[in-house]
């Protein structure tokens, strides 16, 4: 892995998106897809199960039955003809998710999504779907998150038969993630001098953006290998908000759910450092970009943030 490719992978982002969207534009990649589903299984492992969570809370909420699972689980939903499998590798060789998808192969419908096409995830999928996120040389998912969860979205549509301008958001996430790239200079530095304590950094979303918690806290051990933890934002008033008392917590909230103001609470009472990406949030440093009140914008370009703060730690320190 390489900092400094992985900021040239972060730069390309907003050109990789708007391809993504014209492509959406000329196609429905999920077109194929058969009919008669009734529970949609999503596998996957790190930032592709990030994203699958967030997919499957949404297909839920819409009345699917719906579940992103650890493809590493021994236990999980059996095969069914109206089981569709959907595979998400990004590399299309994690192990844990050729391993899951190996009880559904010949018994469940599968779909393959991955930045690799004739990769081992699409041996036996009856649909393969390319993230079309280019290489990533940098060797971290971040690109392939970002395009997983657009295309997520896409599905979606698919399944519920809502329509969604899926383009349209991409070209505006386009714009949101080229504007906090553009202006770096005026946040970056304050960002990095607020996140760099002595024990680590903890990161709040809503669980409707969870993945963007997780793809932060990801993304700081991954890179500059730093301590980082994700949290839900209700749930962290029961689970972290410990920590606050006793350690130097230096917190990114993404603003959103109905508990932040629950967390602040506490995390002002502890003298907390927070920032918030993506509004005013009162006793939090903000970073606003761009589009930000929009949480489809948000939840597609938020973890740029942290993984431009990411970038910078790791190219300080060398690889
Ligand atoms: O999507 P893939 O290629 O299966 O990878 C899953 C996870 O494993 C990693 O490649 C790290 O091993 C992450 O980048 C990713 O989140």
């Amino acid at each position: 892995m390489k900092p400094d490719l992985y900021l040239a992978d972060l730069e390309a982002k907003p050109a990789a998106l708007d391809a993504l969207a014209a492509s959406l534009e000329t196609g429905d990649p999920f077109g194929e897809l058969g009919d008669g589903v009734r529970r949609v299984v999503f596998l996957g492992m790190g930032s592709s199960r990030y994203a699958a969570r967030v997919a499957a809370l949404r297909l839920r909420s819409a009345g699917l039955d719906a579940v992103a699972e650890y493809a590493s689980a021994t236990a999980g939903y059996p095969p069914g003809r109206d089981t569709l499998v959907v595979a998400i590798s990004a590399t299309g060789g994690s192990r844990e998710t050729l391993d899951a998808l190996a009880r559904h192969t010949g018994a469940s419908q599968v779909l393959a999504l991955t930045n690799t096409p004739g990769s081992p995830v699409t041996r036996h999928a009856g649909l393969v779907v390319d993230m079309a996120a280019g290489e990533e040389r940098g060797g971290v998912a971040c690109r392939t998150f970002q395009h997983t969860l657009a295309l997520l979205l896409a599905l979606e549509s698919r399944l519920t038969g809502v329509k969604a301008d899926v383009p349209g958001l991409l070209r505006r996430t386009a714009l949101a993630t080229a504007d906090l790239l553009d202006r770096r200079a005026e946040w970056l530095p304050e960002a990095l001098r607020l996140l760099d304590g002595p024990h680590g950094v903890y990161t709040l979303a809503p669980v409707e953006r969870l993945s963007s918690a997780e793809q932060s806290a990801l993304m700081v051990r991954e890179g500059p290998r730093r301590p980082a933890t994700a949290c839900e934002t209700g749930d962290w008033s029961h689970v972290d908000v410990y920590l606050a008392k006793t350690l130097d917590y230096r917190a990114v909230l993404f603003p959103g759910s109905r508990y932040d103001e629950q967390a602040m609470e506490w995390l002002r009472l502890r003298g907390s450092t927070v920032l918030a990406v993506g509004a005013d949030v009162p006793g939090a440093h903000a970073i606003r970009y761009r589009g930000d009140d929009d949480p489809g914008v948000a939840l597609l370009t938020e973890t740029l943030v942290t993984e431009l703060v990411a970038a910078h730690w790791w190219t300080a320190q060398g690889s």
